[in-house]
């Protein structure tokens, strides 16, 4: 492989002739042999977006010459294109709060403006990577800037699946209105209920938790860019911070703010903990839904039976025909991951020492994985699984109509004592409840008829005429 020749502060190297990278970033790939795994493609997005900010601000304040400056703006948007995707050739799991990565995305953006500029890879005569794509900035303002904005930016891919995942949520709470079902608690008969109430409570539930991780990732917004080591904004000019903060929320389209606490926003990842902590809870609730879809699909001949999921694929190796529930189980195994990424961004978070937290990179890696595996995992479980779900409506109806939960609606009527004595007569001896209580003689068939009717008993009712004024019934 053919070579050139760069020097640090440390001494001599050699970093691949064609690199855009440079000699620290070649060190940092012989240090974090770690888990082959490089920068989410939206972190090197946002970082371009700081340095492209950061040097129109520079150039409005006449800090860095005019050439410079507009060869570092146009080296930075190709990489908000993805055009030097494959120059970040860092590790993810790195040391030192980003540094690394921070200085890979400085040298390919050096090195690129020096090749716009008429210069060569690697001479860094016209731009250098410190003097001029640094300038006024350091990791530690630029990495959780960078962090935040490519945070609150996957976020936008997830927000649409969600909403499509409550609506299909929702449009099977409607279609399967008319469908009776047993209700359970404690995995025992409850009473009944629609098939449809349980379909538009998990559009709900999704409803909720989005909004939920909406709200908590408001606190990505502000921003400590301009206060360069340690928060203290040395070597930048006054108005740079203001300026960087404007351009960037123009770049990003996003609403961003300067942190009204510099020291704040450079010690503090409580936004990063805020939005993981959110995912978890979406995580909590599709775990919770996926489980129970595996649930009421169970059969299709020996388990419950309610729902069919579409068939995506043969489910086994060895038994023919036999179809597995794929999708709610990917998607519980996807939100199980984003549980363990929010365990690791606890970790990290808490792990801030005085002016800096240096374990930022473990923190970006799992915050975005955690939002991009929910988005696909999301929008296939969506497609592929909710809005293909069909009900068993005969086997719905046999549920409603054999729960021994049936006698709760005769409490109002003949009490609690007496309800019971049925159902109990009805488990031990597998008749239904309505046969027994038409044996016991206790209600009119005309009222055990619309008593027992389980349509009836999925919403709040009046208590009929009969039930005010018990005395009316003959309870032997
Ligand atoms: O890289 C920098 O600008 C600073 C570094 O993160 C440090 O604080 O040592």
């Amino acid at each position: 492989m053919a070579t050139r020749q760069e020097k640090d502060s440390l001494g001599y190297k050699d970093v691949p002739a064609d690199a855009y990278y440079g000699i620290q970033t070649a060190r940092a790939v012989e240090n974090y042999p770690i888990s082959g795994m490089r920068a989410h493609a939206t972190l090197i997005r946002a970082i371009a977006m700081v340095k492209q900010a950061a040097a129109e601000a520079n150039l409005e304040l006449d800090l860095i010459d005019a050439r410079v400056a507009e060869a570092l703006i146009l080296a930075a948007k190709e990489m908000q294109e993805g055009r030097w995707d494959d120059q970040f050739v860092v590790d993810v799991f790195q040391a030192g709060a980003g540094v690394s990565f921070h200085i890979n995305a400085n040298e390919v953006i050096a090195n690129r403006a020096e090749e716009l500029t008429g210069g060569k890879l690697g001479e860094y005569k016209i731009v250098h990577p410190n003097d001029h794509v640094n300038y006024g900035q350091s990791t530690n303002d630029v990495f959780p800037t960078a962090m935040r904005l490519a945070t609150l930016l996957e976020l936008e891919k997830l927000y649409p699946v969600l909403d499509g995942l409550a609506s299909a949520f929702g449009a099977k709470g409607k279609e399967f209105h008319d469908i009776l079902k047993s209700g359970r608690t404690h995995m025992q008969d409850a009473v009944p209920m629609r098939l449809g109430q349980e379909f538009a409570a998990y559009a709900g539930a999704v409803r909720r938790a989005e909004k939920s991780v909406r709200e908590q990732s408001e606190l990505l917004r502000e921003l400590g860019l301009g206060g360069s080591a340690v928060g203290t904004g040395i070597n930048t000019h006054p108005e740079y911070r203001e300026k960087a903060i404007r351009n960037l929320a123009r770049i990003s389209g996003q609403k961003l703010v300067v942190a009204d606490d510099m020291r704040y926003a450079m010690q503090s990842n409580l936004a990063m903990a805020s939005v993981s902590s959110a995912l978890r809870n979406l995580s909590l609730e599709i775990i919770r839904i996926s489980n129970d879809l595996r649930l009421i699909a169970s059969g299709p001949n020996t388990g419950l039976a309610e729902i069919n999921l579409p068939a995506l694929q043969p489910g086994s190796s060895i038994m023919p025909g036999k179809i597995n529930p794929v999708m709610p189980e990917l998607a519980a195994m996807v939100c199980f991951q984003v549980i363990g990424n929010d365990t690791a961004v606890a970790f990290a978070v808490q792990a801030g020492q005085l002016e800096l937290n240096v374990m930022m990179p473990t923190m970006a890696y799992s915050v975005l994985q955690s939002v991009t595996i929910l988005t696909n995992m999301v929008r296939v479980f969506t497609e592929k699984c909710v809005i293909g779900i069909t009900a068993n409506a005969k086997r719905n109806e046999m549920y409603a109509q054999s729960t021994v939960s049936l006698a709760t609606a005769l409490n109002p009527y003949i009490g609690y004592a007496k309800a019971a004595e049925i159902a109990k007569e009805s488990v031990a001896t597998g008749r239904t409840i309505i046969e027994i209580a038409r044996e016991k003689k206790y209600l009119s068939e005309e009222q055990i008829k619309e008593i027992l009717d389980p349509a009836q008993m999925t919403e709040p009712r009046l208590p009929s005429e009969a039930a005010k004024d018990r005395d009316k019934i003959k309870l032997r």
